[in-house]
């Protein structure tokens, strides 16, 4: 099946406008595929449902933000990483990768602000960047790497590990209750964390800053926002070493605000900007479900129960205890599902995410805590149980949605080309107009479901994925 896309009456809309991405270059003295996973059978509700992947159709495609002209040969990449490389099944570079990497790979290093839809392969492009880079003669800490979430720096962490399968990297995590409390020296060249644990462990000089050349944040707009983790990110910053590095900041998005902020952090950078209206990717196809009342919303997600465990599901709430009540009350009730959020201690929170990778969960039940950054290609649908709100990142603001983490979940499906579907339950007025919001923001058309017409959800369903 070809991943032509078309414009059809669920609303689907066929991307009119070429995804354009913007280059553009350090003025001089402004301060430094698998791929599209398409269902084969449109039984969604029986288990024989499956996604096969057909990447060379949307790398060949131009409107596509997957589309690459070029070779990962001709980056002059080291053969060793090469080698990782097609190991990984990564024939081609993406645009994002096409367009970065001879940007992020030329000496003298010159920082980056990148930008590519969710999915669309940014991590390939830093991680490249930190293995060409290190010197795996010399070891001591070369590559910094920062994510928001232990998850998200385990999932980097394993991307490391696989690209650099054929050289000689050593790594080390900075995460909560991963090191020795007595560890005194780390001696790995590539060390990714979170800020807090990395703060830590460079204070008390169990990371020698002195040889760092590449600083990486990942989901850099949050790792730089002052309601985010801003503050601890630049105190790792403002420990590393005055000698000249390479900065990296990459993200999905770049709210206005953190923007500026950003071109400070990683001064003369070279830019990689979507366009607003680029922001969301077009294989995810957006729905809602109108729903009753709080109580309501409980029961569509029962009912949605079979069509959730076909390929795998992530269900995003508000906060911690709702995460727990569903998924505490679904149990009882005999369905399989998991919850995951920060506050649950590490082992537990490694084993539940391994778990549902593994694909022996198929419904994760979770808050904003793995709502960026997360590479599962098995999952197909995502419900916003509750819409993100900017009162959660933003204490004392008013219930605007949070339309940067409402892309950034949605984004945990429809990876690199594959089809996803995108569930929001509204139930009352309020969370009606601020789903109408998300929507122009976007300008993406955002579908109705029936919530009581089975086969209505079925049928928009099926359709959705095919
Ligand atoms: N050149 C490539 N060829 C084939 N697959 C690729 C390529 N680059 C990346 N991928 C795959 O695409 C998926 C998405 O990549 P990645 O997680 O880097 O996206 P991302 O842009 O960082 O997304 P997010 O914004 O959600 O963090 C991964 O499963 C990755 O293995």
């Amino acid at each position: 099946m070809s991943l032509s896309l078309n414009k059809d009456e669920d609303g689907f809309i066929t991307p009119t406008v070429l995804p354009k991405t913007t280059v553009t270059s350090p003025p001089a003295d402004d301060g430094p595929a698998p791929a599209p996973a398409e269902p084969t059978t449109s039984e969604l509700l029986t288990s024989s449902f499956e996604v096969t992947v057909t990447l060379a159709d949307q790398q060949g495609n131009p409107n596509s933000p997957l589309y690459s002209a070029k070779t990962f040969q001709e980056l002059g990449l080291h053969p060793d990483l090469l080698k990782g490389l097609f190991a990984m099944g990564f024939d081609k570079p993406s645009k994002i990768q096409e367009k970065a990497l001879p940007l992020l790979l030329s000496d003298p290093p010159t920082n980056m602000i990148g930008q590519s839809q969710s999915g669309t392969g940014k991590t390939a492009a830093f991680v490249l960047t930190m293995l060409s880079r290190v010197d795996y003669d010399l070891h001591k800490p070369q590559a910094i790497c920062l994510a928001p979430s232990r998850e998200l720096a385990r999932q980097i962490m394993s991307v490391i590990t696989a690209m650099g399968k054929y050289t000689n990297v050593q790594t080390e995590y900075a995460i909560k209750d991963n090191l020795p409390r007595d560890a005194t020296n780390i001696t790995a060249q590539i060390i990714v964390g979170t800020p807090g644990t990395m703060v830590d462990l460079m204070r008390r000089r169990v990371i020698d800053v002195t040889h760092v050349k590449v600083f990486v944040l990942d989901e850099a707009d949050n790792m730089l926002d002052q309601d985010g983790l801003g503050e601890q990110t630049l105190r790792v910053k403002n420990l590393l070493p005055r000698t000249p590095y390479q900065i990296i900041l990459f993200s999905a998005t770049f709210p206005d605000h953190v923007r500026l902020y950003a071109s400070k952090i990683a001064p003369k950078a070279n830019k990689i900007e979507l366009q607003k209206e680029e922001l969301s990717v077009d294989n995810i196809r957006q729905f809602y479900m109108d729903c009753k009342n709080e109580e309501h919303k409980y029961d569509i997600l029962v009912s949605l129960y079979q069509l959730l465990t076909i390929g795998q599901s992530i269900i995003f709430c508000q906060h911690r205890h709702t995460a727990d009540r569903i998924s505490q009350r679904m149990t009882a009730e005999g369905h399989k599902v998991a919850s995951l959020h920060g506050a649950k201690d590490a082992s537990e929170r490694d084993a539940i995410i391994d778990r549902f990778r593994e694909g022996r969960e198929k419904v994760l039940i979770t808050t904003n805590v793995i709502a960026r950054g997360i590479d599962i290609l098995q999952v197909n649908m995502v419900v916003n149980y509750d819409l993100p709100l900017m009162n959660e990142r933003i204490k004392g603001s008013d219930e605007r949605p949070d339309i940067e983490t409402y892309i950034h979940r949605i984004g945990r499906t429809g990876r690199f080309g594959r089809r996803g579907i995108s569930i929001n339950f509204v139930h009352d007025k309020k969370t009606w107009l601020q789903m109408e919001l998300i929507e122009k923001s976007l300008g993406r058309k955002i579908m109705r479901i029936e919530t009581n017409d089975l086969d209505d959800m079925e049928t928009k369903m099926k359709a959705a994925l095919k």
